[in-house]
């Protein structure tokens, strides 16, 4: 089978071509599928608490972030080895092909690492030396974030970013995410600072569990380029028209808001009223292997839950290749990409 060829009917049916998509918000991590974890164990003598893989699985029904997390913090420890971290990427790389992902710009944990005792240097070749080799071996670019955790201290988000900086990693920019409901944005205003200073890009987490008022603090005070979520934005509408005529863009995760409980069901989701409303909206998966659904499927049930039509399929795929942080030659292919996939798709676009 072509894997390019669509994966899941939804994307086939508005399809000439698969849609072609270009993922923003992407947890490495979160894309640890049960049967690597079991593996990876296996092959670092981790003892896990699971008595097999769907013994995992079951237990992905998750009340809130919080409980989500506590389970996504504890799967960690199975990464030991630059090769282990190489692994879960290109696996991902290899599933997002198959998605139609044509670019994609993921968050590392590198705290959650460290934190362990891994070494910053091994987990950042083993996750760059995978990236490094998507084009040709997967067909689409992509690009790193190192995430800062807003449930650790400041002081340690800035030396996170200190060292990624000094250790010239190849990464694209930084971005701040886990739990938003204690620490204050201010206190990462160093760590942001000193990426800004070495033109790295910035975006965070804010707007999923948190206020509205989160969202402008990662503006004002992180100053911040895009943001991961952004939903609550919708409960202030002088936000809301500070956003469209900013256009900063949101990168909307709504599988992953109905899995942890931020959104009732997908057809209550605020996606389709947000992209209504002229917010710069892309679709993502967030933490794929958790929640049930990597890209493709998260557009098609999306889709059908909130009845999208052509017009709301073709502004998520062009705003989020506008939103990407690649360069204006690689943003043309992928506007090319996108325009030939509209003119396939005939009248429906
Ligand atoms: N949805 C999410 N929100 C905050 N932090 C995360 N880390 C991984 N997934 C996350
Ligand atoms: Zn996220």
């Amino acid at each position: 089978m072509d894997a390019r060829r669509p994966v899941s009917p939804r994307a086939a049916i508005l399809d000439g071509m698969q849609m072609p998509v270009v993922e923003l918000h992407l947890h490495l991590e979160g894309t640890l599928e049960p049967e690597l974890v079991f593996s990876l164990a296996e092959r670092n003598g981790v003892d896990l608490p699971y008595a097999d893989v769907d013994d995992l699985r079951s237990r992905f029904a998750f009340a809130d972030l919080q409980s989500f997390l506590e389970l996504y913090n504890a799967n960690m420890a199975v990464l030991r080895t630059g090769a282990d971290f190489h692994e879960m990427t290109d696996a991902y790389l290899s599933r997002a092909a198959a998605a139609g992902v044509r670019h994609a710009e993921v968050f590392l944990d590198l705290q959650a690492h460290t934190g362990r005792g891994l070494r910053a240097a091994e987990v950042l070749d083993g996750v760059t030396s995978a990236l490094a080799a998507s084009r040709e071996k997967h067909d689409l670019t992509s690009g790193l974030i190192v995430t800062v955790l807003r449930h650790l201290p400041g002081r340690e988000a800035l030396e996170t970013v200190r060292e990624v900086i000094d250790l010239g990693a190849p990464v694209l920019g930084i971005g701040m995410c886990s739990t938003e409901l204690t620490a204050h944005a201010a206190d990462f205003a160093p760590a942001f600072q000193l990426a800004r200073a070495h033109g790295l890009r910035r975006t965070a987490h804010a707007g999923e569990e948190g206020p509205a008022q989160n969202v402008a603090d990662v503006l004002d005070i992180l100053r911040v380029e895009r943001v991961d979520h952004g939903v609550r934005a919708m409960e202030d509408p002088d936000l809301v028209r500070r956003l469209v005529d900013e256009r900063v863009p949101l990168t909307v995760c709504p599988v992953s808001n109905v899995r942890l409980k931020g959104v009732e069901t997908l057809a209550d989701h605020p996606l389709r009223r947000m992209l209504d409303a002229g917010l710069v909206v892309t679709i993502n998966s967030d933490d794929p292997a958790y929640f049930g659904a990597y890209l493709d499927e998260v557009v098609d049930r999306t889709t059908e839950a909130l009845d999208l039509g052509p017009h709301h399929l073709r502004a998520l795929a062009r705003n989020a290749v506008e939103s990407a942080w690649v360069d204006d030659a690689r943003r043309n292919e992928l506007r090319a990409e996108v325009d030939a996939w509209r003119s396939s798709s005939g009248s429906l676009m």
